[in-house]
C-alpha cells in the first residue's frame, strides 16, 4: 500500500546517538535563564516531533562577570570582549554542561578551540530602545536630560544627535538599570529590545529606536548555541533549532565587525536583513563606526544577492556570501577612513579599545 500525501520526516541522525538527558550551561541571571529555557523548549519540543525524548536540564554556571557585577568596574577593564562567555565556555570543554546559550553580541568574533561553529535560533527584535520617564522620546526629552548607557556604541550614537543629552556611564542587570529611571536618578537609559521582550519588561519602552538612528550592537537580539566539536550527533541535533536568515545576518555583521576591530578601535553598530530581490533572496547589510563623542560618525550600507538562481545556494554558500558581504562593507569602510574615527578630537580614549557593547550583566 502507498500512502500518498504524507512525506516522512526526514531523520537527519541517529537521536538514539544523543542521552536521554543534555545539561544546558547558563548564566544566572533571570534574562539568561530566560533565553536559556526558551532555546531548551524549542529543541524538546524539535526532538519531539522526530519521536526522540529527550530532556534538557538547565545548569547555572558563575562567571567571572557575574562575580564582579556588584562593583562598577567598567566591563573593558575586566579583560575585554567576552568577560561572560569564558566561564560557560571552560564548563562545556571540561564536560560539565552538554550544551551552552550566550547573547550573540557578547560572543567575541574569533572561533573557539574545541567548540562547534555557533547554531543560531531565530532572532528576536534586534533594535534598541528607550525607556525615558514620563513617555518622553528622544526628541522630547530637554538639553541637558541624563541618558544612562555603559555601551561606546550607544553613548556615541546619542551622542551624535547633537540634542545636547547628557550620557550617563551604567552597568548592571536590565531590572537594576530600568531602577535608575523610575528612581529619578536617570532621565533615561537605552536597553536593547530584545532582552526587555524576553524579561517581560517591554511594556515600560517609551521609543523603539529606528536603526537609521540607532544602529544596533552586531548580532543583538540573536542567541547563540554552542557544544563540543567532539559531539557531532547534538550538533546535528541542535541544527533544528537553527534559522538560517539570522544565521547569515549575524554571519554579515560578525565579519564586519571582525574586520573593522583590525583596523579601529571606534563603537561599531551593524544590521542585516534578508529581503527578497527580483532574482531572490538578497541580504541587506547596514553599518555605523562613531567617535567615540559622536563628532563624527560614517554610516554605509550594501545589498548582495543570496542565491544566484532559483535552485537556491546551499547552505555553506549562503554562509560564505553573508561572511564576504561583511568584509567587503567594512574594507569599504576602512578605505574611506573608519579607522581615523577614534582621532577625532576630546575623545578620551581607552587605552585599550573598547569592546563592542559592553554593558555587561544583561
Ligand atoms: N550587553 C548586555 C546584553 N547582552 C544581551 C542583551 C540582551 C539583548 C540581546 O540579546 O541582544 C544585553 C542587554 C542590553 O544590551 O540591553
Amino acid at each position: 500500500m502507498t500512502t500518498v500525501g504524507i512525506v516522512p520526516t526526514r531523520v537527519e541522525f541517529p537521536p538514539a546517538l544523543l542521552p536521554r538527558k543534555l545539561r544546558l550551561g547558563t548564566r544566572r541571571s533571570k534574562l539568561a535563564l530566560t533565553q536559556s529555557q526558551w532555546v531548551a523548549d524549542r529543541l524538546t519540543e524539535s526532538l519531539a516531533a522526530l519521536g526522540a525524548t529527550v530532556e534538557v536540564e538547565l545548569v547555572e554556571v558563575t562567571t567571572h562577570g557575574d562575580a564582579t557585577a556588584k562593583d562598577n568596574t567598567p566591563l573593558a577593564t575586566l579583560g575585554g570582549t567576552g568577560v561572560f562567555v569564558t566561564a560557560l565556555r571552560d564548563a562545556l570543554l571540561r564536560g560539565e554542561v552538554d550544551l551552552a546559550v550566550h547573547s550573540l553580541k557578547d560572543l567575541p568574533t574569533g572561533p573557539a578551540e574545541g567548540l562547534s561553529p555557533v547554531v543560531v535560533p531565530l532572532r528576536e527584535d534586534p533594535r534598541d530602545a528607550l525607556v525615558a520617564r514620563d513617555g518622553l522620546t528622544l526628541a522630547e526629552l530637554p538639553a541637558g536630560a541624563r541618558i544612562g548607557t555603559g555601551s561606546p556604541r550607544r553613548a556615541a550614537q546619542l551622542l551624535a544627535l547633537g540634542l545636547g543629552h547628557e550620557v550617563v556611564g551604567l552597568r548592571g542587570n536590565v531590572d537594576t538599570r530600568l531602577g535608575k529611571v523610575t528612581s529619578g536618578e536617570l532621565d533615561a537609559v537605552v536597553l536593547a529590545v530584545a532582552g526587555l521582550r524576553r524579561i517581560n519588561r517591554a511594556a515600560e519602552i517609551t521609543e523603539l529606536l529606528d536603526p537609521l538612528l540607532m544602529l544596533p550592537a552586531p548580532g543583538q537580539g540573536a542567541l547563540a548555541v554552542e557544544c563540543r566539536e567532539a559531539d557531532p550527533a547534538l550538533r546535528e541535533a541542535l541544527e533544528l533549532v537553527q534559522d538560517d536568515d539570522a544565521l547569515a545576518c549575524v554571519l554579515a555583521e560578525r565579519a564586519l565587525l571582525a574586520r573593522l576591530e583590525a583596523g579601529c578601535s571606534a563603537p561599531v553598530g551593524a544590521l542585516a536583513d534578508v529581503v527578497e530581490g527580483d532574482d531572490g533572496p538578497e541580504l541587506s547589510l547596514r553599518a555605523m563606526v562613531a567617535a567615540l563623542d559622536g563628532s563624527v560618525t560614517m554610516r554605509r550600507s550594501s545589498v548582495v544577492p543570496l542565491a544566484p538562481d532559483i535552485s537556491g545556494s546551499s547552505g555553506a554558500d549562503r554562509a560564505e556570501r553573508a561572511r564576504a558581504a561583511g568584509h567587503a562593507l567594512a574594507e569599504q569602510m576602512l578605505a574611506e577612513g573608519a579607522a581615523d574615527l577614534m582621532s577625532a578630537p576630546d575623545s578620551e580614549t581607552p587605552a585599550r579599545a573598547p569592546q563592542h557593547d559592553p554593558e555587561g550583566d544583561q
